[in-house]
């Protein structure tokens, strides 16, 4: 499993991907893990604050200049702090064939959460387009991915405002978020600065604190996805869409993005779902 780890309330867009550190955790070590947690959040606060970091880290061991108890609030806050009463978007990622919706469903169902396929929620224009074998370009993608954060957004609304439900708040999206850009969409990020009132309204109901999101990718090999799709019969997707597919995909592994667990297609899905939650649970989530 590969966490990729950040300050569960703030995201600060990377400006420099280098600057991101890669954590790779036994599932063993629980301490190493907080550990990690914890110095992938310290370099991220000395980043997010350009103008103390530099006294932050000359700061000598014992000495307080009131900036180490803000960054051990901080830290305190993301890795005690329990989740369950803050609604999140989980959602399961990859390349067509990887999983998504059979290895999302049980996840959500592990989790306590609904489970919805962004593949629904596609307009008809775009599955005529990939049932012809035509791959889908950003601009056939962007509506859909605004589409599913919203999607996401109202499914948190309407469990807040049922008495009735009980389970997580929040959902599990199967959803392939190939590019970085992507998945900064279903963050909610804007992709421009809003112009109108009620674009500022928009931007508030998407606003990435209010829905944190965290990615699941579920990562194979060209010749383990080739199979999964030559078995997979009856599907609009088919074969000849794998190399456009893996050619669009940015691994979410080397963007240096936060809040993202990666699984490996080839395990079990009972192994898939326990790393996953492992995954999420290292990253702050009470499961
Ligand atoms: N862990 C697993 N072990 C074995 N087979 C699996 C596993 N996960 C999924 N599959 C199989 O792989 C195929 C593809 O899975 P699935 O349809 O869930 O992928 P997907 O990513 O949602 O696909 P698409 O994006 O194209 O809709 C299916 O036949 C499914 O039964
Ligand atoms: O971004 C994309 O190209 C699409 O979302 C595809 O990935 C399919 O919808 C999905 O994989 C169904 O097969």
């Amino acid at each position: 499993m590969v966490i990729h780890s950040e300050p569960v309330s703030t995201y600060d867009r990377p400006t420099n991907r280098d600057e991101h550190k890669q954590h790779t955790h036994d599932d063993h070590c629980a301490e190493d893990q907080l550990d990690a947690l914890r110095s992938n959040t310290e370099h991220h606060v000395h980043h997010a604050r350009g103008d103390v970091g530099g006294k932050y880290h000359d700061q000598e061991p014992g000495e307080d200049d009131g900036i180490t108890q803000k960054v051990g609030d901080e830290l305190r806050k993301d890795v005690s702090v329990k989740e369950h009463a803050k609604p999140i978007l989980v959602v399961v990622m990859g390349v067509s064939a990887c999983g998504k919706s059979t290895v999302g469903a049980a996840l959500a169902n592990a989790l306590g959460m609904p489970f919805t396929d962004a593949d629904a929620l596609h307009p008809q224009s775009n599955i005529d387009k990939m049932s012809h074998g035509v791959p889908l370009t950003d601009a056939d993608r962007q509506p859909w991915l605004e589409r599913v954060r919203e999607e996401a957004a109202q499914t948190c609304k309407q469990q807040d405002a049922d008495s009735a439900y009980t389970g997580r708040r929040g959902i599990v999206i199967g959803c392939s978020s190939l590019k970085l850009a992507y998945r900064d969409i279903l963050r909610g990020i804007p992709q421009s600065p809003p112009e109108t009132e009620s674009e500022n309204a928009d931007a508030e109901a998407s606003d990435p604190a209010a829905l944190p999101t965290y990615f699941v990718h579920i990562r194979g090999t060209r010749d383990a996805l080739l199979q999964r799709l030559q078995n997979r019969k009856g599907h609009f997707m088919k074969v000849n869409m794998l190399d456009s597919q893996l050619a669009t995909l940015d691994p979410p592994e080397e963007t240096g993005e936060p809040n993202v667990v990666t699984i490996e297609l080839e395990a079990t899905m009972e192994d898939q779902v326990r790393e996953a939650k492992d995954g999420l649970k290292i990253l702050g989530i009470e499961v």
